[in-house]
C-alpha cells in the first residue's frame, strides 16, 4: 500500500512507484555527482531493487529524494544468519539538501523495518559522519592493499600439502554455480558476511566494459582438491598491462578471493601475486584478519589501508542481542539509550552461559552495570570493538572507562537507575516484566543458534 508522509517544507514522502524507477535512479545518480552508470549495471540494480522497500521524496512532481533496503541475511556472532535490512540507495539532490528529507527517509525506513519484524539494519556509508545519528554503529573493517608483488613472497604450502592443491582458469559465468556454493558454506563463519539471495549472484559477475579502467574482462581460477575434484577455493581478477621504457609495469585488480582451506588460499594468493607482466597487486575488500598478512615476507608491501566497512542498526535490541552468541558467560543490565527508535530504549538484562549456549535478553526493572547508546551496541554487535559515541544521550558518569564495573567511587549516576561504584551490587537480579510494554522477543535460530529454545541454559548466579 502507498504511504505518504509529510516532510519538511511541504515535500511528500512515499514509497516507490515502479514505473517511475528510471526518475528514481537518476535521482541517485545526480546525488553522486552526475555521472551515468553503464547500461549493465543500471539493469542490474533495477532487477535487484525491492520497490515496495523503496522510498521517494516529492517536491511536485520532481523525484527529490530516495532511499532503498534489500531483505538481506547477515551471519551474526556464532553462526546464525539473521534477517537484515541492507540500506542502500540513499540519496538527495543538491538543491534539496539539508533541509531534514535524509531524516525523513531513516525515520520511515526505520519504522518499516521494525514493523516487518528485522531486528537489525546494516549499511556502508558514503560517509561516515552521516548515520551514527540514526542509531547505526560502526561494526566492521576492511583493509584495501596495494602490493608491490617484486618484494613479496608469499610463504609456499608445506610440501606435502602443495601438491595437493590444484589451480585451473575458468569462465567466470561457467563457474559460477560451484563458487556461489562455496560463498554461502563460508557466510555463518564470518559475522557480518551476508548471505546472496537470489539474483545476487549476477552482482559478483558484473564487469561492464566501460567501468574497467584498461583492465581486461573479469577472469576466474578455482583451487581444486587434486585428489577428489572438489572446489576448495576461488579468486576473481582483472589484468592490465601496461608497456613502458623498462618493460611491462602492469597491475592486477582482485575483486574477490575465497577460500574454504589455508592451503587453497595460500596458492591462489601466491598466484595472483606472480602473473607476468605485472608489478602491482591491488585489492580493496579484504577482512582485517585475512591471513595473506601473515603469509607474505614482507607485510610493510602490502600497503594496507584501513576503511570503514559495514555500519549496523540494532532494530529490535532484544531480539538482536538474544540471537548472537557470546564468548564468554555474561550477565549484564544494560540501559540503552536510542534517540531515534525510542522502543529500544531502558534496561536490558543480558546474560549467556558463554560460547556453546544461547543468549537471552529481556527488559528489566534492576540497576544497570552500563549505560550506552545504541550506536556503540550497534558498533559491537559483530564482535568487534565497543566504539564510543561522544554524542547527545552520552551517559559520561556512568560508562567512562566503567566496563565491565566502575574503577573508581564517583559521587553519584548521572542517569536514573546505573549503579555508581559505592553502590553494592545487586544480590538476585531478575529480570522484570516488560517495561512499558517492551517484550524480550527471543527469535528461534536454526540449528540450536543463539536464542534457539532448546539450546538455551541460563548461567548460575554467582
Ligand atoms: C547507505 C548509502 O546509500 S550511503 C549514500 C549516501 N548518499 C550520498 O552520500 C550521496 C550524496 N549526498 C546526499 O545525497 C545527501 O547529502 C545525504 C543523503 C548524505 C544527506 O541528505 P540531507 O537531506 O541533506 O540530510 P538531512 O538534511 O536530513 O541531514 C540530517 C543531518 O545529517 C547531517 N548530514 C547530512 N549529510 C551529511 C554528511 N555528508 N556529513 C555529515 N553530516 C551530514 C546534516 O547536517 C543534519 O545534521 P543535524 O541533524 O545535526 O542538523
Amino acid at each position: 500500500m502507498t504511504q505518504k508522509r509529510r516532510t519538511p517544507e511541504a515535500l511528500a514522502l512515499r514509497e516507490l512507484d515502479g514505473s517511475r524507477w528510471d526518475d528514481w535512479y537518476r535521482t541517485l545518480e545526480v546525488a553522486f555527482g552526475g555521472q551515468a552508470g553503464s547500461p549493465e549495471r543500471r539493469e542490474l540494480w533495477r532487477a535487484l531493487t525491492e520497490v515496495d522497500r523503496s522510498l521517494a521524496v516529492w517536491d511536485g512532481t520532481d523525484l527529490v529524494g530516495a532511499a532503498g533496503a534489500f531483505s538481506f541475511a547477515m551471519a551474526v556472532p556464532g553462526g546464525a544468519v539473521l534477517p537484515t535490512a541492507g540500506v542502500t540507495m540513499v540519496g538527495v539532490l543538491p538543491t534539496h539538501r539539508r533541509r531534514g528529507v535524509l531524516t525523513a527517509l531513516m525515520r520511515h525506513q526505520l519504522d518499516e523495518i521494525h514493523e516487518r519484524g528485522e531486528s537489525l539494519a546494516a549499511l556502508t556509508a558514503s560517509e561516515p559522519a552521516i548515520y551514527g545519528r540514526y542509531g547505526y554503529g560502526l561494526a566492521s573493517w576492511r583493509l584495501a592493499v596495494r602490493i608491490a608483488r617484486a618484494r613479496v613472497t608469499v610463504a609456499a604450502p608445506a610440501p606435502q600439502a602443495a601438491p595437493a592443491v590444484r589451480l585451473r582458469l575458468a569462465d567466470p559465468a561457467a563457474s559460477l554455480a560451484a563458487c556461489e556454493e562455496l560463498y554461502a558454506a563460508r557466510v555463518p563463519l564470518r559475522p557480518g558476511m551476508l548471505a546472496r539471495r537470489p539474483g545476487w549472484e549476477r552482482a559478483a559477475l558484473l564487469d561492464p566494459p566501460e567501468e574497467r579502467e584498461g583492465h581486461s574482462a573479469l577472469q576466474c581460477v578455482l583451487a581444486e582438491d587434486r585428489a577428489g575434484g572438489g572446489l576448495l577455493g576461488y579468486a576473481r581478477y582483472a589484468v592490465r598491462v601496461e608497456w613502458q621504457h623498462a618493460g611491462a609495469a602492469g597491475a592486477v585488480r582482485v575483486r574477490e578471493v575465497t577460500a574454504a582451506d589455508p592451503r587453497a588460499h595460500a596458492a591462489l594468493w601466491a598466484f595472483l601475486l606472480d602473473l607476468d607482466l605485472t608489478d602491482t597487486v591491488r585489492a580493496e575488500n579484504l577482512p582485517v584478519d585475512d591471513p595473506l598478512l601473515h603469509l607474505v615476507s614482507d607485510p610493510r608491501r602490502l600497503r594496507p589501508h584501513l576503511h570503514d566497512a559495514l555500519f549496523v542498526r540494532l532494530v529490535e535490541v532484544g531480539d538482536a542481542l538474544s540471537s548472537r552468541r557470546y564468548a564468554a558467560p555474561l550477565d549484564v543490565v544494560l540501559e540503552v539509550t536510542d534517540a531515534f527508535c525510542p522502543w529500544n530504549a531502558g534496561r536490558w538484562h543480558l546474560r549467556s552461559a558463554g560460547r556453546e549456549l544461547g543468549a537471552l535478553c529481556e527488559p528489566t526493572e534492576a540497576p544497570a552495570d552500563l549505560a550506552l547508546d545504541v550506536r556503540e551496541l550497534g558498533s559491537a554487535y559483530l564482535g568487534g570493538r565497543w566504539r564510543r559515541w561522544p554524542g547527545p544521550g552520552w551517559c559520561g558518569s556512568c560508562a567512562r572507562g566503567r566496563w565491565p564495573r566502575p574503577r573508581r567511587p564517583s559521587a553519584g549516576a548521572s542517569r536514573p537507575g546505573c549503579r555508581t561504584a559505592s553502590e553494592p551490587r545487586p544480590a538476585g537480579r531478575r529480570a522484570g516484566g516488560p517495561a512499558g510494554g517492551r517484550t524480550g522477543r527471543v527469535r528461534p535460530a536454526a540449528g540450536g543458534g543463539p536464542g534457539s529454545a532448546g539450546a538455551r541454559r541460563w548461567p548460575r548466579r554467582r
